[in-house]
């Protein structure tokens, strides 16, 4: 069992997506009062950097890019973010439910330190606590704070407390399955039957690890949906506002949405998914990620493809239309007249 008690060292996310080093902060009330300020010390999901560099290496660096808003460049951002997603998923896959861990008042332990939460939420309000004093938000900052270009309207939208609950409730279970199963068989061989067989490996602190570490890179992920927003808006102004004036929700999702894009992005998420999963050998061919390597490889295939499909793409869109919803708050109707007038002839 390791639960060693030096917190992971992530760099924090934040999800207001404050242009900062990192690109985003996410906030969420361990006491269950809903999103709180995402610029509040409350429970930022964390990002760490990508596993994997691809070709074309794209700055997540606002203070070095010239088109911060370039729609290509934040759809390049998306794209690295599905090897982080991927591989921690994996990493993730190696242990078992541990449902333990996400359920609250559970752990005596932390009881007696007066702390309410999961013990996920624990390693979430922790390791924040630790991020805060590095930077990774406006408070309580050991260093100066940054001086970064406003990209973003202000918002207050946070839809963390939407992703911890599907990830413990959905994608958890479904990605750490094999391992139950093949532990629940190791602890039936030892005479261990009944619900003790089932689902806890004890390794909490390495899976609460890698927990933070998935819900903060899906946070930014579904968090850059305001980029996206603004990229579009910015385009075309013209476009969103009458139906942002009529608070017409579908009339917006339905001009965000591009369903040549996500067909591409879930074609390209199984063929990652399953060549990530493989296990590679000195004599292995080179594996072309046509496979469908569920039941053999790393991960289920089909299970990282359902998360996009089912949850991070819809949220993501959610996150889209709030995001334009709030775009016109506080503008004069004459600010708004210009606005209408502006048109940078780029396809939104
Ligand atoms: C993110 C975008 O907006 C929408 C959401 C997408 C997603 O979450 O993957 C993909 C295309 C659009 O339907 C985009 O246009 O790139």
């Amino acid at each position: 069992m390791n639960q060693s008690l030096f917190f992971l060292q992530t760099a924090g996310l934040l999800a207001n997506l404050r242009p900062e080093r990192e690109s985003g902060e996410a906030g969420l009330k361990v006491s269950g009062c809903g999103p709180d300020d995402t610029e509040s010390l409350s429970l930022p999901f964390f990002h760490v950097s990508a596993r994997s560099t691809p070709v074309k290496m794209q700055s997540q660096n606002f203070m070095l890019v010239d088109d911060p808003l370039s729609l290509d460049r934040i759809r390049s951002v998306l794209t690295r973010l599905e090897d982080t997603i991927i591989f921690s998923l994996i990493e993730r896959a190696q242990f078992a439910h541990n449902p333990r861990i996400y359920q609250r008042g559970v752990f005596q332990e932390l009881k007696d330190m007066g702390f309410q939460g999961s013990w996920l939420e624990w390693f979430l309000k922790e390791i924040e606590t630790f991020h805060a004093k590095a930077r990774r938000y406006t408070r309580h900052p050991l260093l100066p704070p940054l001086s970064f270009p406003k990209i973003l309207y202000p918002n207050k939208i946070n839809v963390n407390p939407s992703i911890l609950s599907f990830y413990t409730r959905a994608i958890v279970p479904r990605i750490t399955r094999r391992a139950t199963l093949s532990l629940a068989t190791l602890k039936r061989a030892k005479g261990i039957i009944g619900d003790d067989e089932f689902e806890d490996d004890g390794n909490y602190g390495s899976a609460a690890t890698i927990d933070v570490e998935v819900v903060q890179a899906i946070s930014k992920r579904v968090h850059y949906g305001k980029f996206v927003s603004e990229s579009k808006f910015s385009t075309d102004p013209a476009a969103f506002i009458p139906h942002i004036q009529k608070r017409n929700r579908q009339a917006l999702e339905d001009l965000i949405t591009k369903p040549e894009v996500e067909r591409k992005l879930l074609l390209r998420l199984q063929k990652k998914a399953a060549t990530y999963a493989q296990e590679i050998g000195v004599d292995t061919e080179v594996p072309n990620g046509d496979m469908h390597v569920n039941g053999k490889g790393k991960i289920d295939v089909d299970g990282v493809v359902d998360l996009y499909e089912s949850y991070i793409i819809p949220l993501t869109k959610e996150v889209e239309v709030e995001y334009l919803l709030h775009r016109l708050d506080g503008l004069s109707e004459e600010e708004i007249a210009k606005l209408t007038k502006q048109n940078t002839c780029k396809e939104p």
